[in-house]
């Protein structure tokens, strides 16, 4: 199929969920960027208001008293593919949220309904503000965040696949801990209350485990490009 013109094409937005490393930040930046589009990693705020948890004392293990700072932090992401940003009350959070700290508490803090209301809320204004369409990639887009996406892919991968992806991300930590530590938070994610991960009855599965990172971008790509066509 030929390439739209991305000045010209359609405004569409994609939602992409999809369990912890199955690729849905490399696929969902590369696409955006190749497309045109702006783009959201709600992963990434989820992290910012846990970093703002963690840099404040609140008890991350009390849910009121997260709950009653949900509101608290300032939280600004860009949606630059190219130069994806995150500040918290203006520092730039891009680095301190990826540690391994932040990791292992933000399953606590994003169960909340409080903190989902708020990010929720966020996320839905960035997404209405993108012009020409935006790739939103999480755990609940295509379910509740926006549920009248144009386009909603779950992309899923053998825990294998995943754990051998991430221990090569971080320089070859263990991978059986790294299987382990994905597992764990997966589980909290889908089985959470409020808006847990889910897969979208009418998203299209894409399974990774597979696929280069490339084939997978193709793929998407042609979804977008597909669905942009009917519109
Ligand atoms: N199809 C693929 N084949 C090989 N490696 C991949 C593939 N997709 C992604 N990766 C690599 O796997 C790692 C995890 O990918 P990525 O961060 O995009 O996943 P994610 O789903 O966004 O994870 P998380 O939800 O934990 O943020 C990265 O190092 C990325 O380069
Ligand atoms: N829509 C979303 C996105 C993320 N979360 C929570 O944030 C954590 C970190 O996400 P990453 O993509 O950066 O790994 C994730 O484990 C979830 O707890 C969410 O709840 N909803």
């Amino acid at each position: 199929m030929e390439s739209t013109d991305a000045r010209t094409a359609p405004a569409v937005i994609v939602a992409i969920d999809g369990p912890s490393g199955t690729g849905k930040s490399s696929t969902s930046k590369a696409v955006a960027a190749q497309l045109g589009l702006s783009y959201l990693d709600t992963g990434a705020q989820y992290r910012a208001i846990t970093w703002w948890m963690v840099n404040n004392g609140i008890d991350i293990a009390d849910p009121f008293s997260v709950a009653d700072a949900a509101g608290k932090p300032d939280i600004v992401s860009g949606t630059d593919p190219a130069a994806p940003a995150i500040t918290v009350d203006g520092t730039d959070v891009a680095a301190a949220i990826r540690t391994q700290e932040v990791t292992s508490k933000v399953s606590a803090v994003s169960a909340v309904p409080e903190v989902r209301a708020r990010i929720t809320e966020l996320q839905r204004s960035i997404a209405s503000a993108a012009g020409q369409g935006i790739v939103v990639e999480g755990r609940d887009i295509g379910t509740t965040v926006l549920p009248d996406a144009d386009l909603k892919i779950f992309l899923t991968a053998s825990p294998e696949a995943r754990a051998a992806r991430r221990s090569g991300e971080l320089k070859g930590a263990d991978v059986a801990a790294t299987r382990a530590a994905l597992i764990k938070r997966d589980t909290a994610d889908s089985t959470r209350k409020t808006s847990p991960l889910a897969k979208a009855d009418d998203a299209v599965e894409v399974d990774t485990s597979d696929l280069t990172l490339q084939q997978v971008i193709e793929c998407v790509v042609t979804l977008v490009e597909e669905k942009r066509a009917t519109k």
